[in-house]
C-alpha cells in the first residue's frame, strides 16, 4: 500500500451492489413487485411492445375480415350475414382506433386498460356469432379455444389483465352455448373444463415469458448500476488522490509549493543546470515588519496579505520560475537559467512592484515592503539548504541595512 492509498476511505460494499428487493418479481403476475421498477421496465420496452401489439392487431383485423367469406357462403346475403359483418366491421374499427393510438404514442401499448377494453368489447360482440350460426357451435368453441391461447401468447398485455379477459371469455362462451343449444350439466362442466385448459396453459406460458424477460432486465440493470457505482467511486478516488497530492505538495495558505515539494523541484532543476552547464539562482523574499500587520490588523488579515503577496509573485515572476513558501512570511523563488545580475534585477523589480501595490484589508489599503537575498548556485553546490542559508544571510544583511531592498552574494 502506498502512502496515498493509506488515506483512502474503504469502499462501502453496498455501493457496488444494487438493492435486490427492487427487482423482486411477483410469481402470479410476472411483474416487478416494485411499481417504479415495473414502470421503468415497461417504459424501456414500450417501442418493442407497441410493435408487437400493432402486428397482432393487424393479424386480428385481417382474420376478422377473412372469416366473413365462410359466413357469406353459409348465410348468403341474409340479415344474419349483415349482422355478422357489422360485428366484424365494428371490431375492425375499434382495432384500427387502438392501432392509431398506439402508433401515435407507443407508451399506450404498455397501459393494460386500452387493449383490455378492446378485448372485452370484441369478445362481447363475438358472442353474437353463437346466435347467428347455432349450427356450428362446435366449430366456434374450437375457435374460442384458439383465441384463448392467442390472447396470452400473441396480444401483448399485462398477465393479470389477460387472465381476467380470458375468464370472461370462458364464462361468456359457456353462457352463449347454454342459451343457443342447452346441454346436460355434465356436458357444460366438460365444456368449462375444456375452456379452462387453454387458459391454464396460456397463463403459465405468459407468466414464464414475463418472468424470464424481467429477470434478464433486472440482471442488466444491476450490472449497469454496479458499473455506475464503480465509476462514481473511481471519480471520487481520483478526486481524493488529486486533493491528497495537492495537500502533500502545496502550502495550504498560499497554494505555493511547500518545502517538501520544493526540494523535489530543486533536484530536477539542479540536474538540468548541471547537464546543460546553465546558471541557477535563488531568491528569498521576506516581508518587512510583518509582525506589525498581524498585531494591528489581526492574524487573518496577515493571512490575506500572505495570499496577496503569493499572487503577486505568480503574476510577476516568469512561468519557469519556481515559487514556494518555506514558512512564516518568507517566500522563495528558484530562477532557472539565470545568473546573479539578472536574478537581482528580477528580484528588485518585484520588490518595487510589491512596495507600489496597495493591499486591500477590508475598506482600507495598506502597503507592504519586503527584503530579498539573492544568490547564484556555485558550480559544486548541490544542496538547496546551502543556497537557502546563503540567501538568508544576504537577506538579514538587507534587513540590517534598512529593509525594502535586494542584497546579492
Ligand atoms: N498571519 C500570519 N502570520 C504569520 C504566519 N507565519 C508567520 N507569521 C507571523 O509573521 C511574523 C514574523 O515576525 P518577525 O519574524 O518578527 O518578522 P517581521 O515582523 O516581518 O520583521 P522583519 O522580518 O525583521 O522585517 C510573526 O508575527 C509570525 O507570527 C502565517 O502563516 N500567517
Amino acid at each position: 500500500m502506498n502512502e496515498l492509498s493509506k488515506h483512502m476511505p474503504e469502499l462501502p460494499p453496498a455501493a457496488l451492489t444494487s438493492d435486490q428487493s427492487l427487482w423482486k418479481i411477483s410469481a402470479w403476475s410476472g411483474e416487478f413487485v416494485d411499481r417504479q421498477a415495473e414502470h421503468e421496465y415497461l417504459h424501456k420496452h414500450s417501442q418493442l411492445i407497441a410493435r408487437q401489439l400493432l402486428t397482432a392487431l393487424a393479424i386480428w383485423a385481417i382474420l376478422m375480415l377473412l372469416f366473413a367469406i365462410p359466413d357469406y357462403h353459409a348465410l348468403g346475403p341474409t340479415p344474419a350475414f349483415w349482422e355478422s359483418l357489422a360485428m366484424r366491421g365494428v371490431t375492425c374499427l375499434l382495432i384500427g382506433v387502438l392501432a392509431l393510438l398506439v402508433a401515435r404514442s407507443p407508451i399506450r401499448a404498455t397501459e393494460a386498460r386500452w387493449i383490455t377494453m378492446l378485448e372485452l368489447i370484441a369478445i362481447s360482440l363475438f358472442m353474437g356469432v353463437y346466435q347467428l350460426r347455432p349450427e356450428i357451435v362446435a366449430w366456434i368453441v374450437t375457435l374460442t379455444l384458439i383465441m384463448l391461447i392467442s390472447l396470452f401468447i400473441f396480444l401483448p398485455n399485462r398477465v393479470p389483465a389477460v387472465l381476467g379477459v380470458a375468464l370472461y371469455m370462458a364464462v361468456a362462451t359457456v353462457v352463449a352455448v347454454h342459451l343457443v343449444s342447452p346441454r346436460s350439466p355434465g356436458e357444460m362442466a366438460a365444456l368449462s373444463l375444456l375452456l379452462l385448459v387453454p387458459i391454464g396453459i396460456g397463463w403459465a406460458a405468459a407468466l414464464r415469458t414475463q418472468i424470464l424477460q424481467r429477470k434478464q432486465y433486472a440482471l442488466w440493470r444491476q450490472a449497469q448500476q454496479a458499473n455506475e457505482a464503480l465509476s462514481r467511486e473511481m471519480d471520487e478516488r481520483a478526486r481524493l488522490q488529486e486533493a491528497l497530492v495537492k495537500q502533500a505538495t502545496t502550502d495550504p495558505l498560499t497554494g505555493l509549493n511547500n518545502r517538501r515539494q520544493y526540494e523535489t523541484l530543486f533536484a530536477t532543476e539542479l540536474a538540468r543546470a548541471q547537464r546543460k552547464g546553465n546558471a541557477l539562482a535563488l531568491c528569498i523574499i521576506d516581508l518587512d515588519h510583518f509582525k506589525q500587520v498581524n498585531d494591528t490588523w489581526g492574524h487573518s488579515a496577515g493571512d490575506q496579505v500572505l495570499r496577496d503577496v503569493a499572487q503577486l509573485c505568480r503574476d510577476n515572476f516568469r512561468a519557469v520560475d519556481i515559487l514556494g513558501r518555506l514558512g512564516g512570511e518568507e517566500f522563495v523563488v528558484l530562477l532557472p537559467d539565470t545568473d546573479l545580475p539578472t536574478a537581482a534585477h528580477i528580484a528588485r523589480r518585484f520588490i518595487e512592484t510589491l512596495a507600489a501595490t496597495p493591499i486591500a484589508l477590508g475598506a482600507e489599503d495598506i502597503r507592504i515592503t519586503a527584503t530579498a537575498g539573492v544568490v547564484q548556485r556555485d558550480p559544486d553546490e548541490e544542496q538547496l539548504e546551502s543556497l537557502v542559508q546563503r540567501a538568508d544571510k544576504a537577506l538579514y544583511e538587507g534587513k540590517r541595512a534598512g529593509r525594502n531592498r535586494v542584497i546579492t552574494v
